[in-house]
């Protein structure tokens, strides 16, 4: 039994979030149900990125789509950017919607603090979720009041429109009901939803990054060239990105900050070595060489 999702408030317009908007505003399932849409951030400036980051993507789904028809094209980005709402009121937002997903900064203290002021504005049937890719769900919903049987992981991976995969994870809390309704919502965006435990890294993360940080640690054992591994792991395993490429892609400082946390805290994590932070990982950040977002990681842009 599910309760039907008909609004969505994504909070935090940044790479992710734009991503969820644009994928809840593109599905022709979602669009005959008359789903709605909202995307928030804390500023105009981040607002005006967040379109940006839709409008590109969009394009490039455009141009496929209608093989370089452009008048087709246009019309497709203008009608889903138009299916958006953008706001920088989260309270309000909140306070009309069935479920608010939040794709802020990771970091613990600022989801606790946007969703204990959400707590007080949303109806109480109203579904939060975090994108996290590394906190505790639970201890997010921590800052909330009675809604534990309404809080989960809803964790989307990068970048969003062209990823199937989403990780709805439970809490112990977590009702059916709502975990029926975001399965529900993940079918109707054309994706693929798993169900896992609220585990460190879930279960992409958990496996990912322990093969992504060995890959570094490889390089720097001189056993083979950064470039050879990820050459390695496209032919040989089929992936699309090799561990470095991928680094650069989701970003230097991300991984870096999440994994000294895991290891730091080693909770819940059978064999903490392998989630110790290289140190050639670390002589990048410190560099600000973060990857892709600003030009420079274990490659150039
Ligand atoms: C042990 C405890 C651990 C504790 C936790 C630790 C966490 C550490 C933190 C890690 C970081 C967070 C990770 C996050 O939580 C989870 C993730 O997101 S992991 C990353 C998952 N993503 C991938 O693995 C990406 C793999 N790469 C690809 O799929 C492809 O390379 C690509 C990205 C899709 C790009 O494709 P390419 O062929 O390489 O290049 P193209 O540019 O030609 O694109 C191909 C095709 O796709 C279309 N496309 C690409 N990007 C977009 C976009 N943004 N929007 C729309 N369309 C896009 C493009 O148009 C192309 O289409 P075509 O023209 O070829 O038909
Ligand atoms: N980048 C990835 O590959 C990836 C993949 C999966 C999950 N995630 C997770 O998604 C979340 C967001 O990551 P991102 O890469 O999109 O980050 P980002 O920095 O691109 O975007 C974060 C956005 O949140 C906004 N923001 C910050 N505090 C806010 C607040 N209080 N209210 C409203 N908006 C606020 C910022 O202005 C920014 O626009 C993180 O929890 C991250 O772990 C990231």
């Amino acid at each position: 039994m599910s309760s039907v999702i008909k609004s969505v408030s994504i909070i935090g317009a940044g790479l992710m979030g734009a991503g969820i908007a644009q994928s809840i505003a593109a599905a022709p399932a979602l669009i005959a149900k008359g789903v709605a849409v909202t995307l928030v951030d804390v500023g105009e400036d981040r607002l005006a990125n967040g379109k940006k980051i839709i409008s590109s993507s969009l394009a490039r789904v455009a141009k496929k789509k209608f093989d370089g028809d452009k008048a087709q094209a246009d019309a497709f980005v203008a009608d889903t950017l138009a299916r958006i709402t953008f706001s920088t009121d989260a309270g309000l937002a909140a306070a009309h919607s069935d479920l608010v997903v939040e794709a802020i900064v990771e970091n613990l203290d600022a989801k606790q603090k946007l969703f204990r002021d959400l707590d007080t504005r949303a109806p109480k049937t109203t579904i939060f979720a975090s994108n996290t890719s590394s906190l505790p769900i639970s201890e997010i919903a921590k800052s909330t009041l009675s809604r534990r049987d309404r809080f989960a992981g809803l964790h989307f991976f990068n970048p969003v429109p062209q990823m199937k995969l989403v990780e709805i994870v439970r809490t112990q809390e977590l009702s059916d009901t709502a975990y029926a309704s975001l399965k529900d919502l993940v079918v109707g965006m054309g994706k693929v939803g798993v169900e896992c435990k609220d585990t460190p890294g879930f279960i992409v993360n958990r496996l990912l990054v322990p093969y992504m940080l060995e890959a570094i640690r490889m390089v720097e054992r001189g056993e083979a060239s950064k470039e050879d591994v990820d050459i390695a792991m496209k032919l040989g395993a089929g992936y699309p990105m090799g561990p470095f490429e991928l680094a650069d892609y989701v970003g230097l400082d991300t991984t870096k900050f999440i994994t000294e946390g895991w290891f730091a805290s080693g909770k819940g994590l059978q064999g903490k070595e392998l989630v110790s932070p290289p140190a050639s990982l670390g002589k990048l950040v410190e560099e600000g060489k973060f990857g892709r977002k600003n030009g420079e990681g274990f490659y150039k842009y």
